[in-house]
């Protein structure tokens, strides 16, 4: 048995925890995977690296519009993909020998581990660690569903037709044709980059519309503008899936029982992510956990036991997030880090104004209530659109779909929700988060600063003069 005065489990956002002011400490770390988790390596990174490059071939392609005939002669898939992984391998080797080599204080260890006591862990390879303290961040893993004929085993193996995110970046080749199963945020960006480098693309979703957690207006609109991109089969419930030397077959059963067979070269299986707190069986740790999966925490980031904070377990990110998004990990982390150093003094999380994007085309981001939800929490409020058409930088872009949504608070005039669709909506809607986090209220927001003429966020700026507030 080694004790350590600290065991971080995860090197995702878990990894920005031990800097110079925990070298007085022994430290242990245990990562089973690639340094540095998911957004470095199978998640937000890559990803956004591929949307850039298939931002570009759409551009060229839709670039007729402008009265510029450009075309894309190809697209060198294996370029593309090596432009990403090789940015991306050496960090997370550099990340994992600058941790196992260069800090005397800190053993790391490359292999899974269970709690195997309420503050004991054992690893794969039969090591016994205790700790006086420990940090969880062991984050979430690709849900594979339950569906006759999916064999979990298969998904992402050599060779296999059916992949997830954490394979399908790396594929030898562009697919002819790929179906994507799920109708969120990675069904959403992982189609636009396939279809935007030229394969043909099925979207097959169990619900309607695609991205419903969104503000509907904008779950609607982006599945209209999706439809003119993709062939989308919304409230699909799959059935079975069937590979074959030359493809996969997927089938799915409509609402009237109707089943429809789709056939494409790769299946890219998209249907959410599971938090790994089970497979660490911090049930043996005594920890709760909610009904979906995830560690239970209090607003310090201390793990719940019997309902009772732990001083000693912190937990953060996927593993006990209500938000499955890096800017929330990192900033859990923060949080970890600030109460490890400064037991006596914690600080709490915050959770108010938690900004998404979706990095799909259109672009979506969002911040605060969706209408839904306004009207579900009986709020008074008051709402206005605006289109990116009717500003001035909407008519350069030549855009038609994209719209900012606002809701206030109809008796204090602060923002209580923004939803974008449109051309850099993850950029524009910074200051929308900036002013529900300071709490600028909408009229001041609108009249108390000059906004650039005529650049894109004057779309923001008629939608909230557009708001029906008092005074
Ligand atoms: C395709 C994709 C795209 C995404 N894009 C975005 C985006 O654009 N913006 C955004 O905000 N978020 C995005 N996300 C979500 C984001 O990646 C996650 O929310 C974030 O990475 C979670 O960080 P984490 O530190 O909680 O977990 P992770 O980064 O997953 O780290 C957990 C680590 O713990 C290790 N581990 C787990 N269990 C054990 C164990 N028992 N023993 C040892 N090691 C263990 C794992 O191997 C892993 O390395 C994306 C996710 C995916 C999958
Ligand atoms: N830009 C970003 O911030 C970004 C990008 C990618 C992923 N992420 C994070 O990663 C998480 C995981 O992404 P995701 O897209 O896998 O999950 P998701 O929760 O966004 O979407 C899952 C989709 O799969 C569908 N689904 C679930 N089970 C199904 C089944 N058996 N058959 C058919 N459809 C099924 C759901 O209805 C939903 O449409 C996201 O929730 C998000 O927090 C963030």
């Amino acid at each position: 048995m080694t004790h350590y005065d600290l065991i971080v489990i995860g090197t995702g956002s878990g990894n920005s925890i031990v800097d110079d002011r925990f070298d007085d400490l022994s430290v242990a770390i245990i990562e089973q995977g690639l340094f540095g988790g998911t957004c470095l390596n199978t998640g937000c990174i890559p990803t956004k690296m591929f949307v850039y490059a298939a931002e570009v071939a759409r551009t060229a392609r839709d670039s007729s519009r402008y009265g510029v005939d450009a075309h894309v002669d190809g697209v060198r898939w294996p370029d593309i993909r090596e432009r990403v992984f090789g940015r991306i391998d050496p960090i997370e080797s550099d990340g994992r020998s600058y941790r196992s080599e260069r800090l005397p204080n800190v053993t790391v260890y490359p292999e899974h581990a269970e709690f195997t006591g309420r503050r004991e862990l054992t690893t794969a390879g039969g090591r016994v660690l205790t700790a006086d303290r420990f940090v969880i961040a062991a984050g979430s893993r690709v849900i594979v569903p339950d569906i006759d004929g999916l064999d979990a085993a298969a998904v992402g193996a050599p060779g296999s037709r059916i992949h997830s995110s954490d394979t399908v970046m790396r594929l030898a080749e562009l697919p002819g044709s790929m179906i994507v199963l799920g109708g969120g945020y990675i069904a959403a960006e992982m189609a636009h980059v396939f279809s935007a480098l030229g394969t043909s693309m099925t979207v097959v979703a169990r619900s309607a519309p695609l991205l419903r957690h969104q503000d509907a207006a904008i779950a609607e609109r982006f599945t209209e503008c999706a439809r003119e991109s993709w062939d989308v089969h919304l409230n699909a419930q799959v059935t079975a899936v069937r590979t074959g030397s030359d493809g996969v077959e997927v089938d799915y059963r409509s609402a009237d029982g109707a089943v429809t067979t789709l056939a494409a070269d790769t299946l890219l299986l998209a249907s959410g992510r599971r938090p790994s707190g089970d497979l660490l069986r911090a049930d043996n740790a005594g920890i709760d956990m909610h009904a979906d999966g995830r560690i239970a925490v209090d607003e310090f980031q201390r793990v719940l036991s019997g309902g009772t904070a732990q001083d000693d377990v912190f937990a953060l990110g996927d593993v006990c997030s209500p938000y499955q998004l890096k800017h929330v990990a990192n900033h859990e982390a923060r949080v970890v880090q600030a109460n490890l150093i400064d037991p006596d003094h914690l600080t709490a999380s915050d959770h108010r104004y938690v900004p998404s994007a979706v990095f799909t085309h259109p672009q979506i981001a969002s911040v605060g209530l969706t209408e839904q939800e306004a009207h579900d929490d009986g709020r008074s409020y008051v709402v206005a659109t605006h289109d990116y058409g009717a500003v001035a930088y909407g008519w350069a872009l030549e855009d038609t779909t994209g719209f900012v949504k606002l809701l206030a608070d109809r008796d204090s005039g602060q923002l209580i929700g923004a939803h974008i669709l449109g051309p850099e909506a993850s950029m524009i809607i910074q200051p929308l988060i900036q002013a529900m986090s300071f709490g600028l209220d909408a009229k001041a927001m609108a009249h108390g600063q000059y906004w650039i003429h005529p650049a894109l966020p004057e779309v923001i700026e008629n939608a909230l003069l557009k708001l029906d507030l008092p005074g």
